[in-house]
């Protein structure tokens, strides 16, 4: 389990305390500036909170030694670029570093996963943008972390590849992995999340089914606009006023 107990971060977290079970694909929402990156990167591990905690499985984050914090917990943060002009297979070979192996099932796996098999030997910085994100995503899976932390994943990705994404963060989920994903399209977040966290200014508002945490209400008090939702359960759709 990834628990916070009352994380506060200035003024961009404000006592948030949750508990993400494994084996499930949880999302945070929430409007511009509410804190969700604020947030994973405190579970990831990357952000000292000034007032409470975050444990994995019961011990402070800051208590596990690095390598094996990078080995359970994969992040990716939001628009990340590459850095070194390698090849993608090396780049995403560079998943397997907290393992200290070259370990070619799961990098070939990862390329698969995103379908980056034909770009394998391509340099990274010639990518396009929706091409170095899925990249960066294939780095994360190839480590093969309990968790995957990924901060709006979706973003740059085409239509086609954001549903092999999410069918493969399925996949992993149901093999034992929790998932965490910062999202802001809400059907993607309502049709494809077993629980939603909704942070506003900082503070954590709901935390619950998708259905309860994405209602009508919600939504009109936290992103200010009058929507419903229309269709049936897992293939809902946002209709706005
Ligand atoms: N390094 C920082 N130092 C101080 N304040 C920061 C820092 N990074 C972000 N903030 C502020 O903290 C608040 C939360 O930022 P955060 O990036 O977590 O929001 P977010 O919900 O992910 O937003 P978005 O949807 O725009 O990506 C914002 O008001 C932001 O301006």
């Amino acid at each position: 389990m990834l628990s916070t107990h009352e994380l506060s971060i200035g003024d961009r977290l404000k006592h948030v305390t949750c508990a993400l079970q494994p084996g499930k694909i949880t999302a945070i929402c929430g409007p511009n500036g509410a804190g969700k990156s604020t947030l994973l990167e405190a579970m990831a591990g990357l952000l000292d909170p000034d007032v409470g905690s975050v444990e994995l499985d019961g011990s402070g984050l800051f208590d596990l030694p690095p390598r094996r914090l990078a080995k359970r917990i994969g992040y990716l943060p939001q628009s990340a670029e590459v850095a070194w002009d390698v090849s993608v297979r090396t780049l995403v070979q560079l998943g397997r570093m907290p393992h200290g192996d070259q370990l070619a099932e799961p990098v070939d796996a990862a390329l698969a996963a995103l379908d980056l098999a034909p770009l394998a030997d391509r340099r990274a910085q010639s990518l396009s943008g929706g091409e170095t994100a899925r990249v960066l995503l294939a780095r994360v899976l190839a480590g093969e972390p309990d968790w995957i932390l990924a901060d709006e994943p979706l973003a740059a990705l085409d239509l086609g590849h954001q549903l092999d994404l999410l069918r493969h963060l399925r996949r992993a989920a149901d093999a034992g992995a929790g998932v965490v994903l910062v999202l802001h399209d809400l059907a993607h977040a309502m049709n494809h999340a077993d629980r939603v966290l909704v942070l506003d200014r900082g503070a954590l508002v709901a935390d619950d089914r998708p259905e309860s945490a994405l209602d009508d209400v919600t939504i009109l008090d936290v992103w200010g606009v009058a929507a419903s939702w229309v269709g049936e359960s897992g293939k809902r759709a946002l209709v706005t006023a």
